[in-house]
């Protein structure tokens, strides 16, 4: 957002720049010069604000590129559908930088991704935040030496897997999904990270679907969410 959508700042442009006709400095830094020191405050005050609406607006961009298919996989599940967001590259592009600019300087060693779709959001954060990626696996699909742990889903049960000697016990790692429903799924992933000695220092996920009242299987883990799922 450019200074010069302030009207006020707009309407300061032009007498400065015939005031000063032989400075070359920037306008900004001109413009700095001349204001008294309330309107610098209101100036910062307006940045944060259009800040706040502009993250508004691209968190309610991502929430409608998100279809919701009703009694899929069966009846009663209204399935929050991402592969439309990934359609947007806007809304995608925005989602993942929602999360990077959350976790750029929290000293993240470890992204740790839940199959399947833990693994289209988490490797871009992971390379964006300088992090390792771990893939946190269906069974049987990793082919070294893993621990394991199992979960029940809003619509089933499973299990995960974690490759032995992938996350040290000095690693700070946060857990990425598309989706919080039940929470069964994340508390498998943390337990799996927390059983080698790993710091879990939050989940984050796309959508959470508030009335499964996933977040209170996480204990004292936070959780980050972008959207509500309905
Ligand atoms: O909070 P929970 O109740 O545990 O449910 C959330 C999990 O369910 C979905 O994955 P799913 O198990 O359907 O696997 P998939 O991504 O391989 O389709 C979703 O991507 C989460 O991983
Ligand atoms: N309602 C839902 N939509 C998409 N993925 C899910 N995983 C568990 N519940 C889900």
């Amino acid at each position: 957002m450019s200074s010069f959508s302030f009207p006020f700042l707009r309407n300061l442009a032009l007498p400065l720049r015939s005031l000063s006709p032989r400075l070359s400095l920037p306008l900004p830094r001109l413009i700095s010069l001349y204001l008294p020191s309330s309107r610098l405050r209101f100036h910062g005050v307006s940045t944060r604000l259009m800040a706040s609406l502009e993250r508004k607006h691209r968190i309610a961009e991502i929430a409608s590129s998100i279809r919701v298919i009703p009694d899929f996989p069966k009846p009663g599940v209204m399935f929050q559908d991402i592969t439309t967001l990934l359609l947007d590259p806007k809304a995608f592009g925005d989602a993942v930088e929602l999360f990077v600019e959350r976790y750029r300087d929290q000293r993240i060693s470890v992204v740790a991704g839940v199959e399947a779709r833990g693994f289209i959001f988490g490797p871009p954060i992971a390379l964006a935040i300088g992090a390792k990626f771990v893939p946190l696996r269906k069974p049987k699909k990793l082919p070294g030496e893993v621990i394991s742990e199992e979960y029940l889903l809003e619509y089933g049960a499973d299990k995960i897997e974690m490759h032995v000697g992938a996350v040290q016990p000095t690693d700070r790692a946060i857990v990425i999904d598309d989706l919080i429903a039940t929470g069964g799924t994340l508390r498998a992933a943390v337990k799996l990270l927390e059983r080698v000695g790993a710091e879990v220092v939050e989940c984050a996920c796309v959508i959470e679907l508030p009335e499964l009242k996933g977040r209170e299987k996480l204990g004292d883990i936070p959780l980050f969410v972008l959207v509500n799922g309905a």
